[in-house]
Order: structure tokens, then C-alpha cells, then sequence
């Protein structure tokens, strides 16, 4: 009787069929909100995590904390309904632990995100399976000498002794503000310059000279960065129309190839003439010529100088702004916490002290004084504030990798061919249920056991340097320039971080600060 009513109401009113529609919309949404208003800063109707992705890309690393600590830390990710995309977001310890470590060969980069990193050629950051094993055995060898270890530790010294110094003392005795971030960014850039090709770039200098090189490669990583955010289809037509980011790209990479080969075919004079050097160029024309790798069977390089280049390139990227970026937020969490700051001082000074009474009584020594590499081996208390700021300020924030076959992740996701992964190394360093609550402070403790060292099982959660057979092989190379500079930076200034400068970082492939770090550097008595 009822449904006969309604069908005489409907057949005498169908004129007005867009009225009807719009009601059964408003109901549809108000029933789906209902019901999805938990999730509403997640999933939308149609467009799924579309829209919350455009809403916070400004803030992205902070955002996908959020997420994850609200919804669980694997999130997968459809995009609208007509698109094609199929990501699957996770920061959950053991999924990341089985896809870069137990399943390592599942989850290659690539051949998507091989071809948005080009620029990089055959480089090892940048290739996947047999090219890439060859060329970490490569690596592994090198990295492990005790001569280029000894080597990486003088250049540290010389590029803190040199540049660091001169500079800081300028800026102090002149009351001038400095950029830290970009100081340490020239920091990293000399030191890498010199262990790559064993000269000096002497890009930190007192009047802050510009370098082609090291600009030419800000451009490339921005370029790069806008191929991870533009759909492949626009950045492909921006390329073949010679416009926009494309257009700076190709201007990088011919600058890049430019001083590169000039670097490349200097260092082979260098050879030529007998002398030989402990960098990491020379270890690798040596190794080419004598035959022991199969790289250029494997390589699409078409001679040895253009995988020289690619070399070269993969290690100063790799190498430049991971280290660079890392002090100046270490440097921001020291300045902004005064207990741990003395807590470092107290450890510097009876280092230098035990110095002086080893060295009986070392006479007055004019000037700043520098820590030598044996004296860095001792700061664990330093060590373990590195941690701490690389653990809540990644420099590579995130990873993306792949999967060749289907496979089923610890906590019971489904992977498939196809699907792109995005590890985010920023949420595995504030995840409440692995660093508990307190997750947002900066507490270098938690990295020290009751003994006084390093903390074994809190260093085994630290994925700022990724794990397994691809994690970062620079990481003691790193810790090196890292604690020579921020030892002999604290123990001689007193850096203060100027009133309302607000840092936090920039959407970039690297955890850049938006706004620099802007400082005033004062002489300690
Ligand atoms: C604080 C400093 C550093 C951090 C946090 C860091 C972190 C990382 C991470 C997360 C990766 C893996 C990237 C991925 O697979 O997507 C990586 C790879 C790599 N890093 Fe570092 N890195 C640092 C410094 C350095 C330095 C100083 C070097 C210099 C030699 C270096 C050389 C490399 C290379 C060659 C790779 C590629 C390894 C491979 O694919 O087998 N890194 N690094």
C-alpha cells in the first residue's frame, strides 16, 4: 500500500528527477560521514587519500606521523578511482626490516624510480641487481681499507682545520649572522669533493664563493624531486618541450657532465704522472684497469669515463646533503636544549683536558683547538646526540622501492607487481609504540645503556641509515665528518639560534630546513 503511494508520488513528480538526486546525494554523504567520521582526514569518497594528500603536502613528513600513529603504520593508498595509482605507505619496523632485509631481492628500486633519478646514470645509488652487486662489492672493499679510512678521517680534520674555522671565527669576531645550513652544506660538499677526487673545492671560505658544481647538483636533486610529485606523463612532455623543471634538469646535467669529465680526465693526468691518491677515484680507475670487476660488461655506460662520472655523481650525491642537512638539524635540537648542550661540553672538556695531561701540560695553544680522529672515537655522549637528531630528522626522510612477485608483509599485507612502496624513515623515528611516548623530545639518553655505552638494542631501531644489504655504506664516513665538526664547532662557539627564526622542514627528497638556520656565533672564554 505504502510503496504504491510512493511509486503515484514519484510517477506524477519525475519532472522533477534533479531535486530527487540531489536529496539522495545529501543522504548518501551524510550516512557515509556518519560512519567514516573517524577517518574523514584520511579517505575520501571517489578521490580516496587524494585530497588529504594536497591539503597537507606542505607538511607532509609531520602529516604521515600523524596518519600512522592515528590509523596504524601501513596505510595503502588507491587515489581517485580513475587513476592508476597503487602505493602502499608503511614505517612499521618489521615490515621495513622484511622488505629491505629478509626479502631484500622482492623490493628492488625499480625501473620507475631508476628512470626519475637518471641524472645519476649507472651510479650505485641508482641501479638495481647485478650492476648493483658488482658495484657494492666495490664499495664494500674500498670503504673497508684502513688507508681510506685513515684518509677520510685527515680530510675531516683538514676541511674543519681549513674552512669551518676561518669562517666561524670571521663571523664571530665581525658579530655577523651566519646560515649554518649553508655553511655545513659547503662543509659537506668540500669534504666529499676531497674524498671523491683528493682536492680541495674550498667552497667554505670566509666570502662564501659560489660553485658551479655544487649548484649545478641543487638543481638536479630539485628536478628530480618534481618528478616524484608531477604525474610521469607531464614531467615526460616538459622534457621533450625543454620547459620548466625538465629544462633546469638538462642544464644541470650538462654542467655535471661538464666539470665531471674535466675532474674525471684531471685525476688521470694526476695517474699518469705517478702520483697516486688514497680518494675514492683513483681506487676506482685502479680497480678498472686491472680488470677485477665485471662492471663493464654490466654497465650501459659506453666507456669507463662515463662511468667515472656516474661514480663520481652517485657518491657526492649520496654523500653532500645527508651529511650537510644532518648538522645543521643537530646544531637546531643542541641550541634550542641547554642541558644537553653542557652535557656535550662536559664530555669535550675532559676530553681536551686528558689531552693536555697526556701531552704534559700542552703548552697555551693560540686560537681555536681542533679534535683529532683518535679523540672522536670517545665521545659517546656526542655519538649518541647524533642519533637522536638523526632518528627525529632523517635526511633522507623517505624510500620508495618496488615488488617483483606478490608477497605477504609480517603484518599481513598483501604487496603485488605493480604497487609502488613508500618507506617513510621520518615515522619510523616518532612512532609512540617503538620510542614510547615521549618519541617527540630530544633525549640523547635513550641511546646509552647502564654501562655508559652505546645502546646496542636502541642503535638496531635506528633506519636513518636504512638496513641491510643496501643501507647506506657511508654511515662511519659519516659519523666522522659529523662528530669533527660539531666537537670542535661546540667546544669553541656558543651558537645561538636567532629570536623567532622558526625552523621546521622543507617538502623536499631531502630533509632540508625551510628557512635555513640562521644563527649568531659568539667566541667561548
Ligand atoms: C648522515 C649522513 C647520511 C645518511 C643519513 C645517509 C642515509 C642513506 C640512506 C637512507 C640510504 C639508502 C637510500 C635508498 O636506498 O633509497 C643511503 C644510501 C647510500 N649512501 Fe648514505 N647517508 C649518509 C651519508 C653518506 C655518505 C657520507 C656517503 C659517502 C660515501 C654515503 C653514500 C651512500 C651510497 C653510495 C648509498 C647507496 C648505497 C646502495 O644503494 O647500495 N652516504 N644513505
Amino acid at each position: 500500500m505504502e510503496l504504491q503511494t510512493i511509486l503515484t508520488f514519484l510517477s506524477r513528480n519525475l519532472n522533477r528527477w534533479p531535486e530527487f538526486l540531489l536529496a539522495l546525494v545529501c543522504f548518501l554523504s551524510i550516512r557515509w560521514y556518519r560512519k567514516h567520521k573517524n577517518e574523514i582526514s584520511l579517505r575520501w569518497p571517489i578521490l580516496d587519500v587524494l585530497p588529504t594528500l594536497l591539503l597537507n603536502a606542505h607538511r607532509i613528513h609531520s602529516w604521515t606521523v600523524e596518519i600512522a600513529n592515528k590509523f596504524g603504520s601501513t596505510i595503502e593508498g588507491r587515489g581517485p578511482v580513475f587513476g592508476r595509482l597503487d602505493i602502499l605507505f608503511t614505517c612499521d619496523p618489521r615490515n621495513v626490516e622484511y622488505m629491505l632485509k629478509t626479502n631484500f631481492a622482492n623490493f628492488p628500486k625499480g625501473p620507475e624510480l631508476i628512470e626519475a633519478f637518471n641524472i645519476l646514470g649507472d651510479g650505485i645509488f641508482n641501479v638495481d641487481y647485478d650492476l648493483w652487486r658488482e658495484q657494492r662489492r666495490m664499495a664494500n672493499v674500498n670503504f673497508a681499507s684502513k688507508d681510506f679510512r685513515n684518509f677520510v678521517a685527515r680530510v675531516s680534520r683538514t676541511v674543519v682545520e681549513d674552512g669551518l674555522l676561518p669562517l666561524l671565527v670571521h663571523a664571530a669576531k665581525h658579530e655577523s649572522v651566519v646560515d649554518l645550513e649553508d655553511v655545513f652544506m659547503r662543509f659537506a660538499f668540500d669534504n666529499m669533493f676531497m674524498v671523491v677526487f683528493g682536492r680541495n673545492s674550498n667552497h667554505l671560505s670566509v666570502n662564501l664563493p659560489p660553485n658551479e658544481l655544487a649548484e649545478a647538483i641543487d638543481d638536479g636533486t630539485e628536478g628530480v624531486f618534481y618528478r616524484h610529485v608531477m604525474p610521469k606523463l607531464w614531467w615526460k612532455v616538459l622534457g621533450w618541450l625543454k620547459l620548466g623543471s625538465e629544462k633546469k634538469l638538462a642544464d644541470a646535467r650538462k654542467t655535471i657532465d661538464r666539470i665531471l669529465s674535466e675532474q674525471v680526465a684531471l685525476k688521470k693526468e694526476e695517474l699518469r704522472r705517478g702520483e697516486h691518491g688514497s680518494d675514492l677515484i683513483t681506487m676506482y680507475i685502479t680497480a678498472l684497469s686491472k680488470g677485477r670487476h665485471n662492471i663493464k660488461q654490466l654497465s650501459t655506460a659506453k666507456d669507463d669515463d662515463v662511468f667515472l662520472r656516474d661514480t663520481a655523481l652517485s657518491f657526492l650525491f649520496a654523500g653532500r646533503d645527508t651529511t650537510g642537512t644532518s648538522l645543521s638539524w643537530f646544531f637546531w635540537f643542541v641550541s634550542t636544549n641547554p642541558r644537553v648542550e653542557a652535557k656535550i661540553l662536559e664530555e669535550l672538556n675532559d676530553v681536551m683536558s686528558r689531552k693536555k695531561n697526556e701531552k704534559n701540560g700542552m703548552s697555551r695553544v693560540e686560537g681555536p683547538l681542533v679534535f683529532d680522529p683518535e679523540d672522536l672515537k670517545e665521545l659517546v655522549y656526542l655519538h649518541a646526540a647524533l642519533c637522536e637528531s638523526l632518528r627525529l630528522c632523517p635526511p633522507l626522510p623517505i624510500t620508495r622501492r618496488g615488488v617483483v612477485r606478490k608477497d605477504v608483509l609480517p603484518d599481513g599485507t598483501v604487496v603485488k607487481p605493480g604497487m609502488q612502496i613508500l618507506i617513510s624513515m621520518y615515522a619510523m623515528g616518532r612512532m609512540d609504540y617503538v620510542w614510547g611516548k615521549d618519541y617527540g623530545e630530544y633525549k640523547p639518553e635513550r641511546w646509552i645503556d647502564a654501562d655508559g655505552k652505546l645502546n646496542q638494542e636502541t642503535l638496531s631501531k635506528l633506519f636513518s641509515f636504512i638496513v641491510g644489504p643496501r643501507s647506506c655504506p657511508g654511515k662511519n664516513m659519516a659519523f666522522t665528518q659529523m662528530k669533527a665538526a660539531a666537537a670542535t664547532v661546540l667546544f669553541n662557539f656558543h651558537i645561538e639560534v636567532l629570536n623567532g627564526h622558526d625552523i621546521f622542514p622543507m617538502p623536499s627528497m631531502v630533509l632540508h630546513t625551510k628557512n635555513g638556520l640562521v644563527v649568531k656565533v659568539t667566541e667561548r672564554v
